[in-house]
């Protein structure tokens, strides 16, 4: 007697991602109550099966849903607002002004929107964010169906959203309460960067985040310059200073991760901290190189992120997984650096290793949330088709992306936003642009 289940999806190519490297043929994905329930012969789920919803992607690859773990996803609204500059010109003289004119509750909301829809469109389920009004953007997640980690941000100095860094930690916890039982929402830490957090206010949050076995996440040694400052201020690598206040672990993502140096190796990798790489962001405003390859051969788990949409200036997480690959053979000198199938896992299970939900997502295994996106690899750019893996990083992009499902529900389908209005979240971006181009609120 056939087993009534939600959804039966049919694929060309199914590519769980882990196991590493394997690519089910002419396969099915089994999905009830949003989860995978089995991977199979489509010839034996039909007999198995009976489907209350049926989708054949006769052309496409079905992966688990991809995984962006850095984003300031309200930025989109200052996507092009100021190109480039180096990282600390574009925050101190063009960045941060503006968002102390422009952002608001409704700034974020708006943005965040944007963002949401762009990232669905080309293919990810899941971002961790870090921004002023963090319950904005957990609304927007929620309401579309995404999955999110909201990581509220922590500056010692008054910010749009905050009078300074204990008014955000009661904030951001109090945030943390209303999502404590959200299935697809968490909200965790974010201090955003060495330079803009005293120790203080990093011993509190170590503390807490112990206590509570909350993940953080913090800009790290994002530029050259920034770890010099630090060593002729305090003689200190900012590395070495997480480490003595007790915030490098398994819990922490370090972001961007440059600069690194022996001593910075070993801590990561004797921590357990994961590292998100955003190779657009810093290649776009010249901050330097992570090395990815000597970070992963050493077992530090690094997973990717885009950074905000005005450093990068896409949410396109293939296109990061693209470009990773390419500038890790360049940075290593060594073409077999970073192939397709390891930038494919970095953009998925590693992205859910390093937010602490690789048990829910991240790979096609059953048991996890139904996660997915399907992409269409029948177009005449990805003929003729030897390896699809090879065609998903180096080939495609987040356009051949056609359906996305995040937890058994679909959220975009043949192109088309199912819980957006995409015509009004572009109106509402354009109205932002006039507003910021006349000055005035
Ligand atoms: C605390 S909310 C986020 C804060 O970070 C700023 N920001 C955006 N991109 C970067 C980056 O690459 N490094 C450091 N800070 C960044 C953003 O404008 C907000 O002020
Ligand atoms: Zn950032």
């Amino acid at each position: 007697m056939p087993q009534t289940i939600d959804t039966l999806v049919r694929a060309r190519w199914i590519i769980p991602v882990v196991p590493a490297q394997k690519v089910y043929e002419n396969c099915a994905l089994a999905i009830d109550a949003g989860k995978i329930i089995a991977l199979l012969p489509a010839a034996e789920a039909a007999a198995r099966f009976r489907p209350r919803r049926e989708v054949e992607l006769q052309r496409h690859a079905l992966i688990p849903g991809l995984i962006n773990t850095h984003n300031h996803a309200a930025m989109t609204l200052l996507r092009g607002f100021a190109d480039d500059r180096p990282l600390m010109q574009w925050l101190e003289q063009h960045i941060w002004p503006a968002e102390q004119k422009w952002v608001s509750q409704e700034f974020a909301a708006d943005g965040s929107r944007l963002a949401v829809a762009e990232m669905l469109r080309a293919g990810t389920t899941t971002f961790s964010d870090q921004y002023f009004f963090p319950e904005a953007t957990a609304l927007v997640a929620r309401e579309a169906g995404m999955r999110a980690q909201i990581a509220f941000p922590v500056i010692d100095f008054p910010t749009p959203w905050s009078r300074n860094g204990d008014d955000a930690v009661q904030k951001g916890l109090a945030l943390r309460d209303d999502y404590r039982a959200h299935e697809r929402i968490d909200v965790v830490f974010a201090p955003h960067a060495p330079y803009t957090v005293g120790d203080a206010t990093l011993e509190k949050i170590a503390v807490y985040a112990a206590e509570a076995q909350v993940p953080v996440q913090m800009h790290l040694h994002e530029t050259a310059g920034e770890v010099e400052r630090a060593l002729t201020e305090t003689g200190e690598r900012p590395t070495e200073r997480l480490q003595r206040l007790g915030l490098l672990g398994p819990q922490t993502l370090c972001v961007h991760m440059t600069a690194v140096n022996e001593r910075d190796f070993e801590l990561l990798q004797q921590s357990g901290a994961h590292v998100a790489h955003c190779p657009k962001s810093n290649l776009k405003l010249a901050s330097g190189f992570c090395p990815v390859a000597r970070l992963l051969a050493a077992g530090v788990n690094v997973a990717l992120g885009t950074d905000g949409a005005a450093s990068n200036n896409s949410l396109d997480l293939f296109a990061e997984a693209n470009t990773a690959a390419l500038l890790a053979k360049a940075v290593s000198g060594d073409a077999a650096a970073l192939p397709a199938h390891q930038a494919l896992a970095m953009a998925t299970i590693n992205g859910a290793r390093a937010l602490g939900i690789d048990n829910v997502t991240g790979s096609l295994e059953t048991g996890k949330s139904a996660d997915l996106t399907a992409v269409d690899l029948g177009g005449v750019e990805q003929q003729p088709l030897h390896d699809p893996i090879s065609q998903l990083i180096y080939t495609g992009g987040g356009h051949n992306v056609s359906d996305v499902w995040v937890a058994g529900k679909q959220l975009l389908k043949n192109r088309e936003l199912l819980t957006l209005n995409e015509a009004e979240v572009i109106q509402r971006a354009q109205q932002w642009r006039a507003r910021i181009a006349g000055q005035s609120r």
